[in-house]
């Protein structure tokens, strides 16, 4: 693999998510990231089996169906539906694996993540190997330290980590970007809740999703 590329414009950027249900915290970073490193395109990649985690609430074909709501009209956006046809516990590495076979092996591909997830990163399936097929792009979070209190996680955050957005794009993997990216305080946790209690979820989520949600009887 080389390990820079002359020149290259395009970043494969995934976005993998439970969505139980798609929120503005999923997708307004996000769309500040893809505006401060210069993203043309994201790629949401929703989860079938979400590994260290409950269970979705919404089925499959919802959350699918709440995704396609939210990006709809918006050309930053696609979805891609290939670990809903999984049965198996959705290791990122193995859809990377296969993204990687696919686009060959020069293209600058990148896994986005939100910073509570860094955190947890170290529980992931073969961890230690996501860079090999990627770069990480963190979005901060509020609520979520941005200091690692394992020291495995945070030699490797250290070793690995690029404050240059525009080294992301002249090599195919191995760097980890923290974002400055708008912090929201959203959750699909806490919207659930507030849909059960009644609560309003105006400005939590796009109208066409909570009309869906309101369709469906989700979340009761
Ligand atoms: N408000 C937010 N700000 C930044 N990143 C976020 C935010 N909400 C979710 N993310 C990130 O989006 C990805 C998908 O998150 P997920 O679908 O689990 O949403 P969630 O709101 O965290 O859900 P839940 O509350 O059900 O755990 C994860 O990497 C998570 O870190
Ligand atoms: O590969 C893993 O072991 C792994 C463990 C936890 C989460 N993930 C992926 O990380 C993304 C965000 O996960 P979640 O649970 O916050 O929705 C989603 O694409 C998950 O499939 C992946």
């Amino acid at each position: 693999m080389l390990d820079r590329l002359e020149s290259s414009e395009t970043i494969h950027a995934l976005f993998g998510g439970t969505f139980d249900p798609i929120h503005y915290g999923h997708l307004k970073p996000v769309e500040a990231l893809a505006h401060e490193i210069g993203l043309q395109h994201i790629t949401l990649l929703p989860n079938h089996v979400p590994p260290h985690r409950p269970q979705p609430e919404a089925k499959v074909q919802q959350r699918l169906q709440m995704v396609e709501l939210a990006i709809a009209g918006n050309p930053l956006f696609s979805v891609d539906e290939r670990e809903l046809h999984r049965t198996a516990p959705s290791y990122t590495i193995d859809t990377l694996e296969e993204i990687r076979r696919e686009k060959g092996e020069n293209l600058p591909l990148a896994f986005i993540i939100g910073q509570d997830s860094l955190l947890t990163l170290h529980y992931w399936h073969r961890w230690q190997s996501l860079l090999d097929y990627c770069h990480l792009l963190v979005c901060a979070r509020p609520g979520y330290a941005d200091t690692l209190d394992t020291p495995e996680l945070e030699s490797w955050l250290a070793a690995h980590r690029t404050t240059d957005a525009n080294i992301l794009k002249q090599q195919p993997n191995g760097l980890i970007y923290l974002a400055h990216t708008p912090l929201l305080d959203i959750s699909a946790t806490d919207i659930r809740q507030r849909k059960r209690d009644g609560l309003s979820l105006d400005d939590l989520l796009p109208p066409t999703v909570q009309r869906y949600i309101e369709q469906q009887g989700l979340y009761r």
